[in-house]
């Protein structure tokens, strides 16, 4: 198929690539396919979705043998799970990172909540529930709202990043604004569930984590199942932890995959109970008074811990903690690569560069990188970042300036010097 620009004006045509943007005669350009379009590129289209179902377009369901058998008409699927693998060059090193942040509701939990909310719609309830920093609560109550269910979420006051509490309100949840932190929400949600027929639906919910776990089915079978030698998450609530040794176990035992690559647990300092118990070999485990600028993981008393341990132990895994400012090096720099993520996510760049430096990870190895949530969950974060206004973390070679147009000269020629 020939493809050219054409005006709508006076309908001379260029050759694509030839960089105009208004034609001669001041017209506005449109690309215009040369070539009638053959009546059978209908019929070649639509076949190529005849062999799929409709809930194999769901990179959840597509696993259904890992998830969950139930009948297909009862699924409430967005669809989720159709997220991009993006090969990167870091720090001299060639990395993968898989951006869950591309799920419908900007995070990795729409992979379990669209099991979770199945589910409750089968139990027959009315009211789905759960204590959040933001992304449960956004992902539930999109659910929820799909399924014809309330939704009742309890989040930490003043903690929620402002991406996330919007879509809770926008996708109708009744929102509990608690005065205290997510530990103690997740508490109270906890005990609410009982006694109100809530349906809980944080990852304490097993059935939850059987959806989570095709984040790494996927991801696997992306890379044709040759194993990496490491596969790098940040960890709050422990839930992806915990379903991704459980995916890794079950894909060795079906024989999909032959060897088990290595997690890595990546946690803030100020928030780092794992890693405090990692450190003492996991002989206890301390619940801490939990903060973070990533507020995703701002999380000190994780409820699936004791999973979490065996997912550790089975893949010979670690668990690293960062500081806030390595997060947001991290971040400043996964955003400038064009991809982008909120802070907890890029504690996996900033836990890699630590364990290379530790000698723990290789430049030859393999690494995944999980990004969790999307850039746009939290642009209070992304504008303080990158406008420099943070002051441990510089930014380089960027003009975020109020101009006068007798400056804008001048300013445009510094910018455009720096390429030539
Ligand atoms: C964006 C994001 N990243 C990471 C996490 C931590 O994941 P997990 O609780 O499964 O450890 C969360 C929430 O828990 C999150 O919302
Ligand atoms: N970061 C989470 C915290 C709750 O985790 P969950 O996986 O147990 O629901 C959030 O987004 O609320």
């Amino acid at each position: 198929m020939e493809r050219v620009l054409k005006c709508i004006r006076c309908g001379k045509t260029y050759d694509i690539f030839s960089s105009k943007t208004r034609c001669e005669c001041g017209g506005l350009l449109e690309v215009s396919i040369k070539d009638e379009l053959t009546p059978s590129l209908k019929d070649e289209f639509l076949k190529r979705r005849e062999s799929f179902k409709p809930y194999d377009q769901s990179g959840v369901w597509r696993y259904r043998e890992f998830v969950l058998d139930i009948e297909e008409d009862s699924i409430v699927t967005l669809p989720e799970g159709r997220t991009n693998l993006y090969k990167k060059v870091v720090d001299g090193m060639e990395v993968y990172f898989k951006h869950e942040g591309e799920n419908p509701t900007g995070s990795f939990k729409d992979r379990g909540m669209t099991v979770g909310v199945t589910v409750a719609k089968k139990l027959g309830f009315k009211i789905t529930a759960c204590a959040s920093t933001g992304n449960t609560s956004a992902s539930l109550s999109s659910y929820s709202a799909h399924a014809g269910l309330k939704s009742v979420v309890f989040i930490p006051k003043g903690k929620v990043a402002f991406g996330k509490l919007s879509q809770a309100l926008s996708y109708g949840a009744n929102v509990l604004e608690i005065a205290s932190d997510f530990d103690y929400a997740m508490k109270l949600v906890e005990e609410a569930s009982y006694e109100y027929k809530l349906y809980l639906l944080n990852s304490l919910n097993p059935l939850r984590l059987e959806g989570q776990k095709t984040i790494i089915i996927n991801t696997l079978e992306e890379l044709n199942f040759n194993v990496p030698d490491w596969i790098i998450l940040p960890g709050g609530n422990l839930g992806n932890t915990s379903a991704f040794g459980k995916a890794l176990k079950e894909l060795y035992e079906f024989h999909f995959i032959d060897k088990i690559p290595r997690l890595a647990v990546i946690q803030a300092e100020g928030a780092s109970p794992f890693y405090n118990a990692f450190k003492n070999d996991f002989k206890t485990f301390e619940p801490m008074k939990a903060e973070t600028i990533a507020t995703a993981i701002r999380i000190g008393n994780p409820v699936n811990y004791e999973k979490a341990v065996q997912s550790i132990k089975f893949t010979n895994g670690v668990v690293e903690s960062v500081t806030d400012d390595e997060i947001l090096e991290a971040k400043k720099d996964i955003d400038n690569l064009g991809i982008g993520c909120e802070p907890s996510s890029a504690s996996t760049l900033a836990g890699l560069r630590k364990l290379r430096k530790n000698g723990i990870i290789k430049k030859s190895d393999t690494v995944i990188l999980i990004l969790t949530g999307n850039i746009l969950k939290d642009p209070d974060t992304s504008i303080s970042l990158h406008t420099g206004k943070i002051k441990n973390v510089p930014i380089e070679n960027r003009f975020f300036e109020i101009i006068t147009l007798k400056d804008l000269e001048n300013t445009l020629k510094k910018i455009t010097s720096e390429v030539s």
